[in-house]
């Protein structure tokens, strides 16, 4: 089981507390000025991926305190516990293993003694059947032609997985195209519609709990679509599978069990895409590759499991974003890729963070009197540099950046990528760097600026630096290394849970929104005045009433 420890409690956290008045005041320049092997002292290489971590406001005994309280905190027996599959999404009741989808070891992980290793292999084998039969055209649809279109409907883990793989990895798709339905707005799956043709298009209908709204509806939507096409009801088997835990939902659906690919109560959603939710990636990828992306976040299992906390890259990233979250008090983490196809890394990593670690009940069951996990967020480099990096740069808050980005581009297009990585690189030297006064007013002076005007304009230009960031350099973006990547942040999530004593599985916060919504969808149907809730609410829902 999980330990309860009071974080703020352990003696770590009492000598970091003290540890950062000695740091706060340094610049982060001061440490490369201090330290010629701080490079190689604080980055690790993980076969293909390069994780630079040196560019932060730490020393070595900032790491080793951050180390003991991983210690103090029990994180060892927690991945002991989690790879073991204890029950540690104690307010569910379920094991968290995820890591027994991508366990190519095969070696055993059992679940109240039963092995769960041989029900992954079939579900992963009726992926490769299906993924091969679509992808060659010997599936076909009602009226004989192959297919050519696939359409995901789901959300959250069902959807945000899927789209961020299947666009990081566009460059090894095949011919079928993707489109990805999650939004329960109308407009989300007219718009797909209007694009395919029924008579070779297959939708996925991808929910672990096969009741979300938002899905069903959409579902629904897109089979009274495909039957007023001019399908019959026994057709739907050939263009509808289902991607679920809920086998009673699905028939109930009217999707022929045989079309549905199965996972467990023990994969959380967020964690789902190494699951039969990750179909539309197999379908876009190949099966073949599917494996690759599985092979990689299994290789960082490994890594995360057997390597000490000194050189445990996953471990380390969390205990810097602890140290950034908890004594500099910043509120926000940006992941920044330098990587277009990379596009939906930071959102799909929103939701694997913010609704695992957004949590303010402890473990004990009591309010926590720490701050827990960040706001997450990023956008695509070069992109953010001319959106809101002026407030990284020159704001008032501790932004802590993580940038992303691949030494070879798919698309070796003329200078390009030389022009990318040269602002990947640019950026973090400057955020630690900044600018000084004297090189400000120098620059100005030869410039042919009066002192008038310098005096005027230098404050303006100065950078103070000194902001943190780590690096991620990967050879190439590869299922393998996009696999290895996202299993090093879910571990990072994991390993902060554990020491700010929250529940990381389950996500409890969604659900009031969820059951109001439930209740006041029936009081949108009548024109009757609603005055059933606060004033607020009811002159909002009156409103839309008379304007509707
Ligand atoms: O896959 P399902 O059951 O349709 O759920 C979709 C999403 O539903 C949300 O309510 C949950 O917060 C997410 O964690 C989940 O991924």
């Amino acid at each position: 089981m999980l330990p309860t420890t009071d974080f703020t409690a352990t003696q770590a956290y009492k000598y970091l507390a003290d540890h950062y008045i000695n740091i706060a005041p340094k610049h982060l320049k001061s440490f490369f000025d201090s330290d010629a092997a701080r490079f190689e002292k604080f980055s690790q290489q993980f076969e293909d991926i390069l994780v630079d971590y040196s560019k932060n406001r730490i020393d070595e005994e900032t790491l080793a305190l951050l180390i003991q309280l991983a210690r103090e905190c029990g994180v060892g027996e927690a991945i002991k516990a989690m790879f073991a599959g204890e029950r540690i999404n104690v307010t569910e009741n379920r094991p968290v293993l995820h890591v027994a989808l991508r366990n190519r070891s095969n070696s055993p992980i059992l679940v109240d003694g039963q092995d769960v290793m041989p029900d992954v292999n079939r579900v992963l084998a009726q992926m490769k059947d299906f993924s091969e039969a679509i992808i060659s055209g010997s599936w076909t649809g009602y009226t004989g032609k192959a297919i050519t279109d696939v359409v995901n409907i789901g959300i959250g883990g069902s959807d945000l997985g899927p789209v961020m793989v299947t666009e990081a990895l566009k460059a090894y798709k095949n011919h079928l195209t993707l489109h990805f339905v999650s939004n329960v707005d109308g407009t989300h799956i007219a718009e797909t519609l209007k694009t395919v043709n029924p008579e070779t298009t297959l939708f996925l209908i991808a929910s672990k709990t096969f009741t979300t709204q938002e899905t069903m509806g959409n579902a629904h939507t897109a089979r009274d679509w495909f039957i007023a096409a001019g399908a019959k009801e026994e057709d739907v088997a050939k263009h509808f599978a289902a991607l679920s835990t809920n086998s009673e939902g699905v028939s109930k659906f009217g999707i022929d069990t045989k079309n549905m690919f199965e996972f467990w109560d023990w994969v959380g959603g967020r964690y789902s895409l190494w699951s039969a939710i990750g179909l539309s990636i197999s379908l876009s990828i190949g099966f073949d590759n599917f494996v690759e992306l599985l092979e990689g976040a299994h290789a960082m299992d490994n890594h995360f499991q057997s390597t000490e906390l000194e050189e445990n890259i996953p471990a380390l990233l969390a205990l810097i974003g602890v140290w950034y979250n908890n004594f500099f008090e910043s509120e926000t983490q940006a992941i920044l890729p330098y990587d277009q196809y990379m596009h939906r890394f930071a959102a799909y990593f929103q939701q694997g963070d913010m609704e695992s670690n957004g949590k303010y009940v402890g473990r004990d069951g009591k309010p926590v009197d720490h701050s827990t996990g960040p706001i997450i967020w990023g956008e695509p480099g070069t992109n953010g540099q001319h959106a809101f990096y002026q407030l990284i740069h020159q704001g008032t808050k501790l932004i802590p950046c993580d940038f992303i980005a691949p030494a070879q581009s798919h698309n070796p297009i003329g200078e390009h990528h030389p022009m990318l990585l040269s602002n990947f690189f640019a950026q973090t030297e400057a955020l630690m760097n900044g600018k000084t006064e004297e090189v400000v007013i120098d620059e100005l002076k030869k410039a042919g600026k009066s002192e008038e005007e310098i005096a005027k304009i230098a404050p303006f230009k100065v950078f103070e630096g000194n902001r943190p960031t780590n690096s991620i350099l990967v050879k190439k973006i590869t299922p393998r290394s996009l696999g290895s990547l996202i299993a090093m942040y879910e571990h990072k999530i994991f390993v902060q849970g554990i020491i700010w004593n929250i529940y990381s599985f389950d996500q409890w916060g969604v659900e009031l929104g969820k059951q109001l919504a439930g209740k006041i969808l029936p009081e949108l149907k009548g024109d009757e005045q609603i005055t059933s809730h606060d004033g607020s609410t009811n002159g909002l829902i009156n409103q839309y009433k008379a304007w509707r």
